[in-house]
């Protein structure tokens, strides 16, 4: 049985709505007007035990309105979740000591005292015993380095540090299902890369389920191998990376070296493949072709030009993703399917 499994789960929020100004504002409190935001309009898919699945979207895609449901901090409007076998909304104990959602935007440590004392009051909900909880805890500070950290009032922490006492936090009690929204929104490179290889880590030595959100393209391509991409509140690809590449990258990239002294001029590379040129050095050229173009393109530079090295590559994941996103959100159901598993 899958970890997380999701059925036709929707979201409408029902928000105020009035114009500006006093006369307005009057009005409002006696005549309510209201406006529904569907954030998410009906999803359906499963991740299974030890997964790491990429959630996708552009901005005000719906995923931390998903993540939200499925982590019990907001109810349906329609359709059905179970993870771990419980219904997250109803936010039961046997549920919540399981599971964490981590958002890299929001504070779930307090504030004004060291990080230590937080992870204490964890212990006392979560019922960690003493033991479990001082193993757990040396085995995070060392993953995470978080040494001296600990000690600090979490306002004296720079947002890297946070984000790593965070992280800790909300493993201390071992969930088997984690739910990271943008855990490294805002980190340098090196510290997002400590973070993504201590999710690794974490995911290999608990076989924990994880859904990640970001929108750093090179977490995703680190950690999972399948996303599931939402547009508009609804599904639009549930599949391997690699499939995702395949099915919307519409070109690949040929870089050719030439020899030594041999140039080639666009006019002649316009003549020999339909593309556009992406990069350039005096002995060597980029074109970006069409998918379907990319063998008969790739045959023509070798054959009409003094070639001593050729590559085909897929685009940049970003690239791709910009194209997912510029499809209109309203796909056939069975695109939605899983492709690859
Ligand atoms: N509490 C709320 N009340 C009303 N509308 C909301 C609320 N929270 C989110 N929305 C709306 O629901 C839609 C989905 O938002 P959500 O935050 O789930 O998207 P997201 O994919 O996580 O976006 P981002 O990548 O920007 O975080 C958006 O149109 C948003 O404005």
């Amino acid at each position: 049985m899958a970890d997380i499994e999701v059925q036709d789960l929707g979201k409408t929020y029902v928000v105020p709505e009035r114009d500006g100004g006093v006369r307005a504002a009057l009005t409002s409190l006696v005549r309510r007007r209201t406006r529904q935001v569907r954030a998410v309009a009906g999803v359906s898919f499963a991740v299974d035990r030890g997964e790491v699945v990429g959630f996708l979207g552009p901005n005000g895609a719906g995923k931390t309105t998903t993540l939200k449901m499925l982590a019990g901090l907001l109810h349906p409007t329609t359709g059905t979740a179970a993870v771990l076998g419980h219904t997250p909304w109803l936010r039961d104990r046997g549920y919540l000591g399981r599971m964490a959602l981590v958002m890299g935007n929001r504070n779930q440590l307090q504030w004004d005292i060291p990080v230590l004392d937080s992870y204490r009051l964890y212990q006392a909900i979560f019922r960690i015993a003493p033991a479990d909880f001082s193993r757990r805890l040396a085995e995070l500070t060392e993953l995470l380095e978080l040494g001296d950290l600990l000690r600090k009032p979490v306002r004296n922490l720079s947002l890297g540090e946070r984000m790593k006492c965070e992280i800790a936090g909300s493993l201390l009690h071992y969930p088997a299902v984690l739910f990271l929204d943008e855990p490294t929104i805002g980190l340098d490179v090196a510290m997002q890369r400590r973070i993504r290889s201590f999710i690794a880590e974490y995911n290999q030595r608990t076989g924990a389920c994880v859904m990640l959100t970001s929108h750093y393209m090179a977490d995703v391509e680190a950690l999972c191998r399948r996303v599931v991409v939402i547009h508009r509140g609804s599904l639009l690809f549930d599949g391997e990376l690699s499939a995702l590449v395949d099915r919307f990258a519409a070109h690949k990239v040929i870089t050719v070296a030439l020899e030594e002294g041999s140039t080639i001029g666009d006019a002649q590379l316009a003549a020999l493949v339909e593309g556009t040129v992406t990069g350039r050095t005096p002995t060597s050229v980029t074109v970006q072709v069409p998918r379907a173009h990319t063998p008969t393109a790739a045959g023509r530079l070798l054959a009409a030009l003094p070639v001593v090295d050729l590559t085909i590559e897929d685009p940049p994941i970003e690239g791709v993703i910009e194209e997912v996103f510029a499809t209109p959100a309203e796909e056939p159901a069975e695109e939605a399917g899983r492709d690859g598993r």
